[in-house]
């Protein structure tokens, strides 16, 4: 919060550089968003860091702001196993591409407890030597067999809560209400409009947005 308040009223002379290797990722990020915040994205690898998610997600906004030289957003997701106690966490990219779907489903097997969450961890840095803002957001639910179109990591298998339909059968605009994702871009949007910073972007200032 301290942060927020300092930086009350800076000007920040570019847009926000979304920086992700995931197409999906930025598709929804960009439908979440709209036209709320100045915006751009620039697709960059950004190490798979390991540690605690808000960690791993400022480290990367400090990766990333460093290549940018500008404000940059940034996220790192994590689905996590409660029977696993958190498990396969910020693994589970790889856990997914090793054993897929069926894998992930498998290493329950041995548990009654299905239940999952899905992390979302955003960070916000203004510049290469700012410190890092970080929103988390969290959607419960639980882990199911396969169901639902497969472009989007492991979409088909998490069944939020008070929901029949896994995130991969859900019209997105639906997943895009209620996700981890949309759950902390709520709050960089909030964070944007109690900091009141003010975008003096040289480009064609309202038609970038
Ligand atoms: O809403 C989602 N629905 C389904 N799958 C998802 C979602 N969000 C991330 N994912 C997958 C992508 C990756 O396998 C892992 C997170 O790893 P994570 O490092 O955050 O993503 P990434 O490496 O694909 O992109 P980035 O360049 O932004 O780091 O979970
Ligand atoms: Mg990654």
């Amino acid at each position: 919060m301290a942060a927020a308040k300092a930086a009350s009223g800076v000007v920040v002379s570019r847009p926000v550089t979304f920086v992700t290797g995931n197409a999906k990722k930025l598709e929804e990020v960009r439908t979440i968003l709209g036209q709320s915040i100045p915006f751009q994205s620039l697709k960059i690898d950004l190490p798979e860091l390991q540690g605690e998610p808000d960690e791993i997600s400022k480290e990367k906004a400090r990766l990333a702001a460093a290549e940018v030289k500008g404000p940059v957003l940034v996220e790192d997701t994590c689905l996590c196993f409660n029977a696993l106690k958190g498990l396969p966490g910020n693994c589970l990219k790889w856990f997914l591409q090793k054993i897929g779907h069926e894998g992930l489903n498998n290493l329950l097997m041995a548990y009654e407890d299905k239940s999952a969450y899905a992390l979302c961890a955003l960070s916000f840095a203004l510049g290469p030597d700012a410190e890092p803002i970080t929103f988390l957001g969290k959607t419960m639910g639980k882990i199911v067999a396969a169901r639902g179109p497969n472009d989007f990591g492991w979409d088909p298998i998490f069944e939020p809560d008070g929901y029949d339909q896994t995130y991969a059968e859900m019209p997105k605009d639906e997943k895009n209400k209620i996700s981890h994702r949309s759950k902390a871009l709520d709050l960089v949007k909030s964070h944007f409009v109690e900091a009141e910073y003010i975008f003096e972007t040289n480009d064609s200032k309202k038609s970038e947005l």
